[in-house]
């Protein structure tokens, strides 16, 4: 490790986010009684230009009506080259209740827009008297953005979760698709007469997961689109988990199950991990810091591999607990 050690996130489970317009109050009973981690209401791109002052309104007394239970609860704001945003944190700070966990701030482009949120932010907390510091996710999804994640992932310690936005970020990018995340057709690899098909997400994936976790912030993957398509989230979702993120979104129910299904650590590798804590401690104790485990070399850093998939066993647990 450098002598700068890494900052560990905060401590909460973040398998999958549901989203849900917040101009389709009827969902939102439905979206507190999923079994998602994260609920995001949206007020940017789900939400029609017409309908964004209602669906501000009703999202600020839903904060406070449903019962939200034990979940993460965010709003994701405006962006900040729209005439809504500064209302969208105006209304929410002064006027939900604080159960409101985190805003998420979209196409987020250098660290100035999170700055400029978090100087609104402070001064409507002061001014009110709010117990509650909320906390902040944004997402990546623009040229500027993937350039810029480092520095929008240190950006303010309000900053918990950072998102890669596939369908803005391809928009913003000027790639040649209208799929939102997965397997692109027509970026493929042909050897031999044999087509094979890369992941086009992955250069960003790993940036954002990086930059996360130099900042002690959560790398979340964003939308699956074609909601009908389940071996195709979870394609996606076992991608960006190898690569390190710990949650994806869902964009309609059915994919909850999904998410939560592939960021919950299995049976079986929950007792190998455990398995090799333990022949680590055993290895120790006789002065070694290396061992062999079912045939292959585990060592000190098997060790910290292993505690991230019992730590997240442990918080699963806690919560059903
Ligand atoms: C995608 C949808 C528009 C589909 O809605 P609908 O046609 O109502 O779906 P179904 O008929 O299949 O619904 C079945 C039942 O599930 C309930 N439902 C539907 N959606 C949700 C939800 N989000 N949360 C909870 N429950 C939901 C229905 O009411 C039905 O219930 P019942 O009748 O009792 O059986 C819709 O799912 C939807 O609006 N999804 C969210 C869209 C959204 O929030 N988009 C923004 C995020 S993605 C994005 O912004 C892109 C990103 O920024 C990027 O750039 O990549
Ligand atoms: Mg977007």
């Amino acid at each position: 490790m450098s002598f700068r050690l890494q900052p560990a996130p905060v401590e909460r489970l973040n398998r999958c986010q549901l989203f849900g317009p917040g101009s389709r109050e009827n969902l939102f009973a439905k979206m507190a009684a999923s079994e998602a981690d994260v609920i995001n209401i949206d007020l940017e791109d789900s939400v029609a230009p017409d309908d964004k002052d209602a669906a501000r309104k009703a999202v600020v007394q839903a904060i406070g009506d449903i019962d939200w239970g034990d979940k993460t609860l965010s709003v994701r704001i405006n962006g900040l080259d729209t005439p809504w945003w500064y209302r969208d944190v105006v209304d929410l700070l002064e006027q939900a209740s604080d159960r409101l966990d985190l805003i998420m701030i979209p196409k987020a482009g250098t660290a100035s827009d999170i700055y400029a949120v978090d100087a609104l932010v402070t001064a409507i907390e002061a001014a009110k008297g709010r117990k509650r510091k909320l906390g902040f996710e944004a997402i990546i999804e623009s040229a500027a953005g993937i350039s810029h994640v480092e520095e929008i992932a240190a950006a303010s310690p309000r900053m918990q979760a950072i998102s890669l936005g596939a369908a803005d970020f391809a928009a913003s990018m000027g790639m040649a698709t209208t799929g939102i995340g997965g397997t692109q057709e027509d970026y493929y690899m042909l050897h031999q007469g044999q087509s094979y098909w890369p992941d086009p997400w992955h250069w960003a994936t790993a940036k954002i997961v990086a930059a996360c976790r130099t900042h002690g912030v959560l790398p979340v993957d964003g939308p699956y689109g074609d909601f009908s398509d389940a071996d195709g989230f979870r394609a996606q979702a076992r991608r960006v988990a190898t690569l390190g993120m710990v949650g994806k979104w869902a964009i309609h129910p059915s994919q909850v199950a999904l998410a939560n299904e592939v960021f919950s650590p299995g049976e079986k590798a929950v007792t190998e991990a455990r398995e090799i804590i333990a022949a680590m401690e055993d290895a120790k104790k006789s002065g070694q810091g290396a061992a062999t485990y079912k045939g292959r070399l585990i060592d000190i850093a098997s060790i910290k591999q292993a505690e991230v998939i019992v730590k997240q066993a442990d918080k699963i647990a806690a919560k059903s607990a």
